[in-house]
């Protein structure tokens, strides 16, 4: 397996302004089982991937890979976005009795700027504090997580998501549980998300969100059967 890191000697990343990671032949296991086979696909810079497929397709397991964590069992990965990602897991992923508030939740975003455990500084807060808002959930940051609904919960994942304002926001189906207004609010933030410049990739079953998405990626048996970006098809069912 190949990772290569489009960086000059100094460190410096080259930007490259159309894809922000590029895999070739990539595949990735569970164990002994291959569950993704020889992708070959990039996901395009500052804009929004929609991944759709069936459930068990490998939506999540690809999320696992652009996000770094869940190395490819073969191929070669090239990234050109700067940070670190920010990964938003199912919320079925996360106990639902984590014994913490809602803004120490969200609080935890800001990790990967301050350490785990460290005195977050005004900065912090304030960010911690704007992505509670944006998520309507700033009157909810005392309250414990095991007390919030499954909805109010999957809007703490995203605001901690957001806090960690990485470049690459990558969503493992951000909106699933939430009520009509709640998925327009989140297609909105997404969609300032990528206004920005931050690159979104969001793994999605409704139909709606792929088709308003710049560039959609279909799996079906862990393999590429849709690559299509908003102006046509650019490639297909090469891994057929
Ligand atoms: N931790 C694991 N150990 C073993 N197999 C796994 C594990 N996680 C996922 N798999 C298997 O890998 C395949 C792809 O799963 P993945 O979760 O990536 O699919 P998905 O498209 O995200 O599904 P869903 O829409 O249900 O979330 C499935 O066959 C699944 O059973």
């Amino acid at each position: 397996m190949t990772i290569i890191c489009n960086s000059q000697p100094h460190g410096r990343v080259i930007p490259d302004m159309s894809n922000a990671i590029e895999l070739t032949g990539v595949s990735a296991r569970h164990g002994a089982v291959t569950v993704l086979h020889e992708l070959t696909v990039s996901i395009a810079a500052q804009q929004i991937t929609a991944l759709t497929g069936h459930n068990g397709s490998g939506k999540s397991t690809l999320l696992g890979v652009l996000a770094g964590v869940h190395p490819p069992a073969s191929g070669a990965l090239r990234r050109t976005h700067a940070g670190r990602a920010a990964l938003v897991v199912q919320r079925s992923e996360v106990p639902d009795a984590l014994p913490i508030t809602v803004r120490q939740a969200v609080a935890m975003g800001r990790w990967a700027h301050r350490g785990a455990w460290r005195r977050l500084t005004r900065e912090d807060r304030s960010i911690v504090d704007r992505c509670m808002e944006r998520l309507g959930i700033a009157a909810l940051a005392r309250r414990r997580l095991s007390t919030l609904s499954g909805g109010q919960r999957q809007r703490v994942l995203l605001a901690q998501g957001l806090a960690q304002e990485s470049d690459l926001l990558l969503l493992d189906e951000p909106a699933t549980g939430l009520d009509a207004e709640a998925k327009a609010q989140i297609a909105a933030l997404l969609a300032e998300e990528s206004a920005r410049g931050v690159t979104v990739v969001h793994a999605t079953h409704d139909p709606e969100d792929a088709a308003s998405a710049d560039h959609r990626i279909a799996l079906a048996n862990g393999r590429l059967v849709v690559d299509e970006a908003a102006n046509g098809v650019t490639a297909a069912s090469q891994n057929r």
